[in-house]
């Protein structure tokens, strides 16, 4: 087995065996400027060992400034880095020991697959039969066994990324850090490729954080998501609290389409249209008080026949539009229990079939309670910026 593979274990252990041990890398109070503009304001993040941690954010937030900082390949000019215990916020990048793969390639093309694999090696005086089976161990992992001879023109994107991957893991990173690695890749590649790379790092165990503006990347790939804006960390979670409880209009708005209703909290309870009930948890705090945002995303919006709208928990409203999207249907309502506010449902094949709605038709609408998220008005300009990122 690779090195990686039993240094991981052992920093698994070190890093989630003993309660308050330091975690395997801890990001405090980061800044970086560039001239006058404020690149990083106050970072602080952990990192688990054995942890998938994907920065996720607009264009320009600085996740990839970031990423460099903890490479060593960027000074900050304020706060430090630790793995485990150790300070490493001065050490050069060649110190560091992790390993790094960037959005191009990169490999180098005038070497074969072999000698690019076994590049990162060189300097390690290991015996040619060491490095021979770490290569064949490796061409396994990334599934391109048979083609050390081939040079890089003779491979696909997708394999090139490959062999770079093998390449940044040969040498045994303590930490790998992928930036946008999978960006120069057409879709369909580039979801194959997501999900070897995570087979591959779950089966060795390795930390690693990557760099994506892709919000769909992130919630696949990630064990927690690092959700930034404009320099700042704006929130840390796994994947389903970022997307079920954001924690602010730009982070909702970034990771998926929501619906967003005009509303009132008052004692507690809150208000949208002629619905009233209490501020669903986690979002009953202080801020949330008087004029809010109501968000609910489109496919919590149930729908049903028109005579359900008796019960009084179900709206009647009436479908203005309906879009096909392939793997389910967008459902435009007018719901005059709410201003006759414009609202999505999406709906999936099964619930056309179930209930087929067509354009002009009356129906009703069940709104999930405990499924809305509720925001201070105050953020209502982030969902623009969400939607221009
Ligand atoms: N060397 C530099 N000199 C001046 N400004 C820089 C430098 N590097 C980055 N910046 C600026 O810092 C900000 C953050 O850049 P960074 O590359 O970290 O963003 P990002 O979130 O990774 O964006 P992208 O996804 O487009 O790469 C940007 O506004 C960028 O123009």
């Amino acid at each position: 087995m690779l090195d990686v593979s039993r240094s991981a274990a052992h920093l698994a252990r070190q890093g989630n065996g003993h309660a308050g041990a330091a975690p395997f890398l801890r990001v405090a109070g980061i800044d970086k400027h560039f001239g006058s503009f404020q690149a990083l304001s106050n970072v602080t993040l952990d990192v688990e060992a054995g942890e998938f941690v994907c920065f996720l954010g607009p264009s320009g937030c600085g996740k990839s400034t970031l990423l460099r900082i903890i490479a060593g390949l960027e000074r900050q000019n304020a706060g430090t880095i630790h793995s485990l215990d150790q300070d490493i916020s001065d050490l050069p990048p060649a110190q560091r020991q992790f390993g790094i793969l960037f959005q191009s390639y990169a490999l180098f093309p005038n070497l074969n697959v072999r000698e690019n694999i076994v590049y990162g090696l060189r300097n390690r005086q290991l015996p040619a039969s060491e490095i021979d089976s770490r290569l064949h161990e490796l061409l396994e992992l990334i599934d391109l066994k048979g083609s050390e001879k081939k040079y890089p023109a003779q491979l696909s994107g997708g394999q090139q990324q490959r062999v770079a991957l093998a390449r940044a893991i040969a040498p045994s990173p303590r930490l790998l850090l992928l930036d946008e690695p999978l960006s120069a890749l057409d879709a369909k590649v580039r979801v194959h490729l997501r999900q070897q790379i995570r087979d591959l790092q779950r089966r060795l165990g390795l930390t690693t954080i990557m760099v994506t503006h892709d919000q769909e990347e992130a919630l696949s790939m990630a064990d927690r998501v690092v959700a930034m804006r404009d320099g700042e960390v704006e929130q840390i979670g796994t994947p389903t609290a970022i997307y079920h409880t954001p924690r602010s209009l730009f982070v909702a708005g970034f990771v998926g389409k929501m619906n967003i209703f005009p509303g009132h909290v008052k004692a507690g309870r809150l208000t949208v249209g002629s619905l009233a009930f209490p501020v669903p948890a986690p979002y009953d705090t202080p801020e949330n008080q008087g004029d809010v945002l109501a968000c609910l995303r489109p496919e919590q919006v149930r729908l049903c026949a028109p005579d359900a709208t008796a019960s009084g928990e179900i709206l009647p409203a009436q479908v203005t539009h309906l879009e096909f999207l392939g793997s389910f249907w967008r459902a435009s309502l007018i719901v005059p229990a709410l201003g006759n506010a414009e609202m999505s449902a999406d709906l999936s094949s099964r619930d056309m079939a179930d209930l087929p709605v067509a354009v002009g038709d009356h129906v009703g609408v069940c709104l999930p309670r405990e499924r809305f998220a509720v925001f201070p008005l105050a953020q209502s300009g982030q969902i623009r910026e969400a939607a221009r990122s």
